[in-house]
């Protein structure tokens, strides 16, 4: 019994992240100051904020790309670190950045990508379909379009059903259709931590159940999307920080 409850709790804290007094800076530029936030296991969080807000920033030092200047990110209570890469196993990165070969097709991009994440190549064809792209499955991947390689970045990011996903501008360049599928996706992932940074608010809001409000690296805001009448509420909330802490 005590070990089942033991295993339990592990599975509950699964994709939590805990962020204390973490900043980033470049030089004298200011990333990320002084950020210390809790996320829980499954919750969706919408990053928003003005172009240089710091939700990229954010997202590369999650994602262990870049370390913090000051503070510490925990993932289900261990420090990230780049010295310990069996953690990114447990993180998915969807960003600019494809990380697909283009010499590669579709299929051998995600079965390759499985591999490396050592989990069963066998579901590259049901990822596949599920972006749409089963019909080029054996094209190269650099003969694709933006958002046909943005749709196959995802499936790539996911292939390991990583604890946390982090993307961001996931709809940027993306048709109806294409926004749709990933959406679809996001919202199938009920026990994924996602970090979701985007412009697209009225899509974001659908998805999240927070919104984390930034400027100038800085929470000014942390919005629960339940308690809140919509976008457009966000929005405003966020222009009135964003004067408040200027004006
Ligand atoms: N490699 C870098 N060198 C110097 N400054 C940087 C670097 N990366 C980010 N910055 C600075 O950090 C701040 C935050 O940038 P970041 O890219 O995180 O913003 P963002 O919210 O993602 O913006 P956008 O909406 O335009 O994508 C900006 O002032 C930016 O100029």
């Amino acid at each position: 019994m005590q070990k089942l409850k033991r295993h339990l709790s592990k599975v509950a804290s699964m994709g939590a992240l805990s962020l204390s007094s973490v900043s980033k800076f470049f030089g004298d530029q200011v990333g990320v100051a002084d950020l210390t936030l809790d996320i829980e296991h499954g919750q969706t969080v919408v990053l928003f904020g003005h172009n240089g807000s710091g939700k990229t920033t954010l997202l590369r030092m999650l994602a262990t790309l870049s370390r913090p200047t000051a503070g510490t990110i925990s993932l289900d209570g261990t420090p990230l670190s780049r010295d310990r890469p069996h953690l990114r196993d447990e993180i998915g990165v969807v960003s600019h950045e494809t990380y697909l070969y283009d010499e590669l097709t579709a299929r051998e991009n995600l079965r390759l990508h499985a591999r490396l994440h050592g989990v069963d190549p066998d579901r590259c064809a049901e990822r596949l379909d599920a972006v749409g792209l089963t019909h080029r499955g054996s094209d190269p991947a650099g003969e694709f379009s933006h958002g046909m390689a943005k749709r196959l970045s995802f499936a790539r990011a996911t292939i390991h059903d990583p604890e946390v996903l982090l993307l961001d501008e996931p709809f940027s360049g993306l048709d109806r259709e294409s926004r749709g599928r990933i959406v679809a996706r996001l919202r199938d992932l009920d026990d994924t931590t996602l970090l979701v940074a985007t412009h697209d608010l009225d899509r974001g809001f659908d998805l999240a159940d927070r919104v984390l409000l930034l400027a100038d690296g800085r929470r000014v805001g942390d919005v629960t999307t339940a308690t809140c009448a919509g976008p457009a509420a966000v929005e405003r909330t966020y222009e009135r920080r964003v004067a408040g802490s200027t004006g």
